[in-house]
């Protein structure tokens, strides 16, 4: 079997990684993992950690490190024959401290943009909320004002976007990511992408990526959903 490969992507609110992730999941064949999604999930199904984590969003908090790695790294290690990417995890270092101890990371993309580009991005930023699915009225709208391409259903616009909300958003990210980011550093796996466009950032992810990711695994993985 071709080496497994695993990554971690990084960056403030709306720089982009949902949108990359998605990118990459396509061409090179990796899982592409969310925790905000696998949250969500939790929470739809009512699990025990799902209950825990729903008091803390709902008050606008991180969920508590011990929470959000019971809920992720055993997932993870299950995850044994699948090549994965990371997006939303780790967002502590006591959380990049427990991925260590769990896997060997390959590769992390950290996402650098203007905040400007971030405030404009996240005002004009749609979202189904059942799905996930994210447009920007600019960038990749929908194909009907205000719906879901798929479901046909409402989109919403998060009070979480609204400018004010995103200076406290991006204060707390800068903070926390630093820390992990320095510890991604001196591991020799960092990688950093700084631009105000994904259509710019992409061919230059793309091309570190067609050069880490040998082919054979990219045809050996597979699309599975978080289980
Ligand atoms: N105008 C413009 N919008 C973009 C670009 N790249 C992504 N977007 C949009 O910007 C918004 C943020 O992108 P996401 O991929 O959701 O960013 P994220 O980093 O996952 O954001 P969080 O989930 O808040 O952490 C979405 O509405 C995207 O459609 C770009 O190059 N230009
Ligand atoms: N690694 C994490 N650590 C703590 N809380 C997390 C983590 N990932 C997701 N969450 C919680 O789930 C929520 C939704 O996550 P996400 O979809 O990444 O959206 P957002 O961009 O709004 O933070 C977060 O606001 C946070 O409360």
């Amino acid at each position: 079997m071709a080496k497994l490969f695993r990554a971690v992507i990084m960056g403030p609110p709306g720089s982009g990684k949902g949108t990359i992730s998605e990118r990459i999941a396509q061409r090179f064949g990796l899982t592409h993992l969310s925790s905000g999604d696998f949250v969500r999930e939790n929470i739809a199904a009512n699990t025990d950690a799902g209950v825990l984590a729903k008091t803390y969003i709902e008050r606008g908090l991180l969920v508590p490190d011990h929470v959000m790695t019971r809920l992720l790294l055993p997932r993870l290690e299950e995850m044994t024959r699948h090549s994965w990417l990371m997006d939303g995890f780790p967002r502590t270092l006591a959380q990049a401290k427990a991925l260590n101890s769990t896997c060997d990371l390959d590769l992390v993309i950290s996402l650098n943009i203007p905040y400007e580009t971030l405030k404009d991005r996240l005002s004009d930023r749609w979202i189904h909320p059942a799905s996930g699915r994210v447009y920007n009225m600019g960038f990749n709208p929908p194909r009907v004002q205000g719906r879901d391409d798929i479901s046909g259903e409402p989109l919403i616009h998060h009070d979480d976007d609204k400018p004010e909300a995103l200076v406290a958003r991006l204060r707390q990210y800068k903070d926390l990511a630093k820390p992990i980011i320095n510890l991604y550093k001196s591991k020799g796996i960092l990688h950093t992408f700084s631009g105000t466009d994904t259509d710019r950032i992409w061919p230059y992810i793309n091309s570190l990526l067609s050069t880490k990711i040998p082919s054979t695994s990219q045809t050996d993985t597979q699309r599975i959903p978080m289980p």
